[in-house]
């Protein structure tokens, strides 16, 4: 049995990814705050829902899933119901195994994991890093769960706020820069619907060739990019207003903040 304790946007796009690999739905509880929300689960789904002492108690494989902020009153609660041989993993930005671990006490194995929304349509980037206490198997186990969403990778747990700024919020910076992309075919007079067709055959046009023809970035571009062409004009105006630099510093800064975060 998994548990998936605070499932709100993650919690519910790893729940619909459990149950596309074929997890039976009787085989996943999971818990909500608010009764509607674990009412809409259950129908949606048809997985069980209960409380969260209940869903540690029953699961062998917990995934916690509130918001950073909110981590500490769930270990507080459940700490008493998680014997030492469950697996915890923890999807929160920002919060240590370290953190885990010392509020569950007892050698429990948690496993540390940054995953995205892309999990909706099995195109995840997940990325986990083992506690003080979780085997190759509790790794081997993680990667099961996530493998069927998505891509995934092992990395040192000092380099999890990194990846949050990267991969967790990563699929954000491509939707604003979509919507850019559309504002600018809207003030060349472009309708709307159409000009986000193109965007976003454009991005995964784009996406494709990166993951698929093993091609450094820089010579994708310079192939787009003719001398003296319309590529090359854009491209002034982004080093003239620093959008690089922008990128540089606002994935900085949310690396930063994934630090802050369990601190509230
Ligand atoms: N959204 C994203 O792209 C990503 C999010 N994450 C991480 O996933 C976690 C969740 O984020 P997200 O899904 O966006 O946030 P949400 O607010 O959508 O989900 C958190 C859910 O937890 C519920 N909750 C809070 N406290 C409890 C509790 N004590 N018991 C049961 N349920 C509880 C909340 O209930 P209520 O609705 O009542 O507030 C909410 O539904 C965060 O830690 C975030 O860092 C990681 C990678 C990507
Ligand atoms: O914005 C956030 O804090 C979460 C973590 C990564 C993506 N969304």
């Amino acid at each position: 049995m998994i548990a998936i304790l605070g499932t709100g946007k993650m919690g519910e796009a790893l729940l619909s990814g459990l149950v596309r690999a074929g997890l039976r739905p009787d085989e996943i509880v999971a818990t909500a705050r608010r009764p509607e929300r674990a009412e809409a689960l259950r129908e949606r789904y048809g997985v069980r829902v209960a409380g969260n002492a209940e869903a540690a108690k029953l699961a062998e494989t917990l995934i916690l899933a509130v918001k950073p902020q909110d981590m500490g009153a769930l270990l507080a609660e459940i700490a008493p119901h998680v014997p030492a041989d469950r697996l915890v993993i923890s999807v929160a930005a920002g919060i240590t195994t370290a953190f885990v671990e010392t509020r569950l006490g007892d050698g429990v194995a948690v496993v540390r994991v940054m995953s995205n929304t892309p999990v909706l349509v099995d195109e995840a980037m997940s990325v986990i890093s083992a506690g003080a206490h979780a085997s190759e198997e509790h790794l081997r186990r993680t990667e099961a769960l996530l493998s069927p969403v998505g891509k995934v990778l092992r990395i040192p747990e000092a380099q999890q706020d990194a990846a949050t700024a990267l991969s967790g919020s990563g699929p954000a910076y491509f939707f604003y820069l979509v919507e850019a992309m559309v504002d600018a075919g809207i003030l060349l007079g472009m309708p709307r619907a159409a000009a986000l067709d193109m965007v976003t055959q454009s991005i995964v046009g784009a996406a494709i060739m990166l993951r698929d023809s093993g091609e450094h970035p820089v010579i994708l571009r310079e192939a787009v990019t003719s001398p003296g062409g319309t590529t090359i004009a854009a491209i002034a105006e982004l080093e003239r207003h620093k959008v690089r630099a922008a990128f540089l510093d606002a994935i900085e800064a949310a690396c930063e903040r994934s630090r802050r975060l369990a601190s509230g």
